[in-house]
């Protein structure tokens, strides 16, 4: 495996990680069943900036330094606290073993799982940055609410995704919702690309000027937001893609024969989800006598 992940890493230090992190995650969820769809966006946007290292959860030491949460491509990011919890839980068992990084991956693949998606096997020990990235950073590596198709592809192929796994991967938009003001330019800004006008107006209403401050006003994803399955895709060859690229992908012959796949038979979405998603997680890490083992998630010491 990338960069000398193994199945079995925690198998003597820690045989209790993957149910001690079930649990937790499976009864946060019960207080708020949005939780899996947050982890999940949470291990993208780790994995993005700096490598699946779990720099996204370190909080500013600082007023003067800005983490990369200060990233406007971070808003919407919720639930870092929650991975903080079930650290918590893990380091009461096995302490100084398990990193924050591979919380958040086996975190994510438990959200996917209880969400009724795939069973994901993940391999571990990473570790975690002992250093925070920043706001410029995160800028510059996370997609911004428009990327169109091109930039999407190169972006996945970046981490070793064909094209079949980039679109499989975009199916976690199944899960949860975008809120308005990450729709305002598709909505109101010189056109961005073309939208269904039926669902324009459906989409105009539910965001309508004025409805752009953070956390206020979203739409779902897909209509089965809670649930992992192929809607998102059914949804996106209706013309009901809620962000440009979700639009974009059924009408490019590039990727629409995948789309088109991916809604018919959901056992194939989730066989190329879960390849996706192997390689998401596995892009860039720590691992070895590199990085630390936190004990607070959200802090270097
Ligand atoms: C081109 C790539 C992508 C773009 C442009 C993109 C963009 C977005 C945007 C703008 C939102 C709405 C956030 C909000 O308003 O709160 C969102 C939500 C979400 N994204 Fe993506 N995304 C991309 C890829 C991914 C990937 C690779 C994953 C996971 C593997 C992912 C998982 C999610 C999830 C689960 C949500 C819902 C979050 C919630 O409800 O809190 N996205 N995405
Ligand atoms: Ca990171
Ligand atoms: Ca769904």
């Amino acid at each position: 495996y990338a960069g000398g992940l193994s199945l079995n890493f925690y198998e003597q230090s820690c045989p209790q990680v993957e149910y001690i992190v079930r649990t937790s995650l499976r009864s946060i969820s019960l207080t708020d069943p949005t939780t899996p769809a947050a982890i999940l966006r949470l291990l993208f946007h780790d994995c993005q900036v700096q490598g699946c290292d779990a720099s996204i959860l370190l909080d500013p030491e600082s007023d003067i330094f800005q983490t990369e949460m200060a990233s406007g491509k971070n808003l919407g990011i919720r639930k870092r606290e929650t991975i903080n919890t079930i650290k918590t839980a893990v380091e009461a068992l096995c302490p100084q073993q398990v990193s924050c990084a591979d919380i958040l991956v086996l975190a994510a693949r438990e959200a996917i799982a209880m969400s009724g998606g795939p069973m994901i096997v993940v391999p571990l020990g990473r570790r975690d940055s002992s250093s925070p990235s920043n706001f410029r950073q995160a800028d510059a590596s996370l997609p911004g609410p428009n990327i169109g198709l091109d930039a999407t592809l190169q972006l996945f192929a970046k981490k070793g995704m064909t094209v079949a796994e980039s679109v499989a991967i975009l199916g976690a938009h199944t899960l949860g919702v975008t809120h308005c003001f990450n729709l305002e330019s598709r909505l109101y800004k010189p056109e961005v690309d073309k939208i269904d006008p039926q669902f324009e107006i459906f989409l105009k209403m539910s965001c309508p000027l004025g409805s752009f401050t953070p956390n206020s006003s979203f739409i779902v994803n897909d209509p089965t937001t809670l649930s992992f399955d192929n809607q998102y895709f059914v949804n996106s060859i209706n013309g009901l893609g809620v962000l440009r690229i979700d639009a974009e992908m059924p009408l490019d012959p590039r990727t629409a024969p995948f789309i088109q796949t991916f809604a018919d038979d959901q056992e194939v979405f989730f066989e190329a989800f879960s390849s996706a998603f192997a390689k998401l997680s596995s892009s860039n890490v720590l691992t070895g006598n590199q990085g630390v083992i936190r004990t607070y998630c959200n802090r270097l010491y």
